[in-house]
């Protein structure tokens, strides 16, 4: 490469002009641009060598082509500004020297001189963020939200009456006295008390429905440990002799809980280990894949009264580990029924239960029997959805089962038809909702000005989550936020110098403005944490975390920890690996920027925030067009809707980038160091005022754009992000399918989302497909691609792949493949058939 650019100080006036060659193949659009490339090209040889442009040192047309594209960008600006209307996003890049041949595309020609060479390199489309922006469908409606909202009852709270107290519901005065003075717990929940009350007197199995973060945790867990406790205090009242505790590690197992991740497996431990310590002879434990088999069997040598366990493991254990004896097992809890069968342990489940009946049965000699323990099994499922599919858990595993819910007037629910069921699952009344419409192009920087926004003033928000559809997309987002760009180098920073007023200078410094980005790689999986400079105000700094399910499990529990623990500000960017029943303290905002692939994984993400009767917000990013329909969802997201004065707010990309990016200064934070006040304070904000909030954010996405640029390897993050988003996005589910149609998907728009400024159709990425247009079938520069309706891993290219001996590129096809088949098996189940295209 070095050759080709002194190739380029050797023009003489005898240079033989190259001949323009014909383009065939490809689209007319590119044999277009190739050709006027071509013809500018001759045009510049036949010129000579003196043309400015020709006179630099090495690397001539490569720094002509950095020069042309950063024309471009400041046109993109200048654009928005009025001063000029871009009538079409511009292209550069399209030659740089190679040693394949002149004009060459997809190819290579010699050129008729002999030495010189060049290749087309990717295309870079640089369009403004401003122009050509669908407009949203919902902006004309009048909003109907009241201008005094009346406070809402928060629905997942402790109960407030004074006769609601644990003891009231048959717990012991020990257990009672440890929740209120250890765990800070003065009353139960509605579900607590219909849950305790059941399950401390009655053997019969339950169903227990509830919203999130309404402690369904030790609506199952208290009456266990009070049934334990009650058989421990049976058997030393008959034998005293035997000290003071009559149940110990060795008694036997009495309780399992299974739990669908080992998140949560771990977060349910937690809550036991924490209730245990009333009553520390009862012992508990978790097996959960990802662990040490070895270390596993060599616990469950030791015993343990109350398991908590995966599926996949405990099943494994039941298989092979002799010394794990069930057939004490009296409790059986499938907590978030819904999500295990959705996940596909159906089968396991049924190994456990036919395993648990077997060893009961077996179990006959009476003198064995432990005194005071229930004849039969009690089996407790819980469930957000009483879907097809947690029919079938129920099934398998219960019989006669009684419907526990949170409210009394749902008791009754025979007469309620099945399509009810489904949508019996509400968000807590107190979280408040939004929701943002934003085009394709403005969601990277509407989402930075959002949370912005959202961390400017210290203590409003605590934690946030950010969800996000796919684990690339979510390292993508990790390493922009957590990047050295700062808004500083943008005119956005409060305490900058005074603009100059002269055009020329101005423009000089916005040229300056321009900072080069570091040139750190994307960081390595290991790193799941780091401060955001590009969120911090300059009084405090903001944590961005990240959790995916293709880190390693121990960084999983190490991050989740960190970020619970945490108490300073933070947010997590994560897939719906965080979405399920995780119990993460002082969420005050969740940000649902991908929408969620059903309306069950909305809810529960949703439901992170508002807990135990706290206030929560949540907002998702909608884009204008079909996605806005989603609002219609959102607006059942409550038990009594808009008759129970609960609205959903709604705000434009503008405002989202005006609020986050050009922050009213009278409520924003001064500068480290110095703060302003009076006449100082005015004459900011008539600056402020002057600096466009749309010239920040073009400011801000070309800053991220030559910060991808820079690095090959954060490119190919970007890509790769890009492409798992458009795959992800078309696995919604059917029913929700009108909303988040894939063919209404504008790829050109979304990749200026992951900074990219190639075409689709020409993307690569090692280990993916190229050409995600063709494959997803969504728009490629306002077009429909041809490929409409293909899948998004058809058999053919996965084959291909194998044999071709693309490894990496197989893998991941039969992941894909592996999360369709799991979600088309959940909507079969569901009732939700065939209609999942995906191939
Ligand atoms: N009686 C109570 N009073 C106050 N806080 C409670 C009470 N019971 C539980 N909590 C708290 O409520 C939070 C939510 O509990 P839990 O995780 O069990 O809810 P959940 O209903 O299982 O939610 P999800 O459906 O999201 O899994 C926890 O932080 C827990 O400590």
């Amino acid at each position: 490469m070095a050759d080709d650019g002194m190739l380029l100080n050797f023009f003489t006036s005898d240079a033989v002009v190259p001949t323009i060659p014909t383009f065939k193949g490809g689209r007319w659009k590119d044999r277009l641009t190739a050709k006027k490339a071509a013809q500018h090209w001759q045009k510049k040889v036949a010129r000579g060598p003196n043309t400015p442009s020709r006179t630099n040192s090495s690397g001539a047309n490569t720094t002509q082509i950095t020069r042309r594209q950063n024309s471009v960008e400041s046109d993109q600006s200048e654009a928005h500004n009025g001063t000029r209307s871009t009538k079409r996003p511009r292209v550069s890049g399209e030659f740089r020297p190679t040693s394949n041949g002149p004009f060459a595309q997809n190819g290579t020609k010699a050129h008729a001189g002999g030495n010189e060479t060049y290749k087309a390199g990717p295309k870079q489309v640089i369009s403004s963020l401003f122009t050509y922006n669908p407009t949203s469908i919902t902006k004309t409606i009048p909003q109907n939200e009241p201008q005094n909202e009346t406070p809402v009852e928060p629905s997942n709270a402790p109960l407030t009456s004074e006769l609601d107290t644990f003891t009231s519901l048959g717990l012991s005065a020990t257990l009672a006295s440890h929740l209120l003075k250890k765990m800070e717990l003065k009353a139960p929940t509605a579900i607590q008390k219909a849950a305790i009350t059941q399950l401390v007197k009655e053997d019969s199995d339950a169903f227990i429905q509830a919203e999130t973060g309404s402690g369904k945790t030790l609506a199952y867990l208290l009456p266990i440990v009070q049934r334990i406790m009650d058989i421990s205090a049976n058997i030393k009242k008959r034998k005293v002799e035997e000290g003071p505790d009559a149940i110990h590690r060795d008694s036997g197992l009495f309780a399992i809980i299974l739990a669908p991740t080992r998140e949560l497996s771990k977060q349910i431990a937690l809550v036991l280990e924490s209730l245990l310590r009333c009553a520390h002879w009862i012992v508990a434990g978790t097996v959960t894949g990802g662990e040490s088999k070895k270390s596993e069997k060599a616990r469950l040598r030791k015993g343990f009264n109350i398991l908590v366990a995966t599926p996949g493991r405990l099943a494994d254990h039941l298989e092979n580990t002799e010394r794990l004896d069930v057939s004490n097992v009296r409790w059986l809890v499938l907590d978030e029924g819904d999500r295990l069968m959705e996940l596909g342990f159906e089968q396991e489940i049924q190994k456990i239960v036919g395993n648990l009946n077997l060893r009961m049965r077996a179990k006959k000699d009476p003198k064995l029997i432990i005194p005071g323990l229930p004849a039969r099994r009690t089996t407790i499922l819980c469930s957000a959805t009483m879907k097809m599919d947690v029919q079938r858990l129920g099934e398998i595993s219960l019989k006669e089962a009684v419907h526990i819910h949170a409210d009394p007037a749902d008791q009754n629910e025979e007469d309620v038809d099945r399509e009810t069921k489904d949508q019996a699952f509400f968000a807590p009344a107190q979280l408040k909702q939004s929701y943002a419409t934003v085009p394709a192009k403005l969601r990277l920087v509407s989402l930075i000005a959002f949370l912005k926004r959202a961390f400017a003033r210290k203590g409003s928000v605590m934690k946030a989550i950010v969800f996000i559809s796919c684990a690339d997309s979510v390292d993508f987002h990790f390493d922009v936020l957590t990047s050295q760009l700062d808004l500083s180098s943008t005119p956005a920073q409060v305490d900058e110098p005074s603009p100059p007023s002269d055009p020329e200078k101005q423009s000089e410094s916005k040229s300056k403005s321009v900072r080069l980005p570091p040139q750190s790689n994307p960081t390595t999986l290991t790193v799941t944490h780091a401060p955001s400079p590009l969120l911090s105000p300059t009084t405090h700094t903001v944590t961005t975390y990240r959790l995916h399910g293709s880190l390693p499990q121990a960084l999983r529990t190490s991050t989740l920890a960190h970020f619970t623990t945490s108490t300073t500000p933070s947010l997590l960017i994560a897939t719906d690996v965080a979405s399920r029943g995780l119990d993460l303290p002082n969420v005050d905002l969740v940000i649902e920027f991908d929408p969620a692939f059903a309306r069950e994984d909305h809810l529960h993400r949703i439901g992170r925030t508002a807990r135990a009767g706290r206030d929560g917000r949540a907002c998702i990013f909608l884009m204008p067009g079909c996605e806005e329909g989603y609002v219609d969802v959102l607006k059942g997201d409550r038990k009594d809707g808009e008759a129970a004065g609960l609205y959903i707010s709604r705000q434009d990309a503008d405002e989202v980038l005006k609020k986050g990016l050009q922050p009213d200064p009278s409520t924003s934070q001064p500068a480290k160091g110095g703060s302003w006040s009076g006449s100082t304070a005015k004459s900011k904000t008539t600056r402020l005022d002057k600096i466009s909030y749309a010239d920040k954010a073009t400011q801000l996405q070309l800053d991220i754009e030559r910060w991808v640029l820079a690095s090959p390897s954060r490119l190919e993050s970007a890509r790769r992000a890009y492409q798992s988003h458009i795959r992800a996005y078309a696995t919604h589910v059917a029913a929700e399918r009108k909303f988040f149609d894939i063919k209404e998907l504008h790829l050109g728009h979304l990749a200026k989302a992951f900074a990219l400024r190639e075409r689709p159709s020409g993307m690569k990425v090692p280990g993916l497909r190229t050409g995600v247009g063709r494959a997803v079938g969504g728009k490629v520069d306002g077009k429909k691609d041809k490929g409409v309706g293909k899948g998004v891993s058809t058999r053919k290219e996965t084959k291909a792949a194998g044999g071709g001996g693309a490894g990496e590129e197989a893998e991941e096809a039969a992941k894909m493949r592996k999360a369709v088949r799991a979600r088309e098996k959940f909507m079969r189940g569901a009732g939700g058939a065939e209609e999942f295209n995906l191939g």
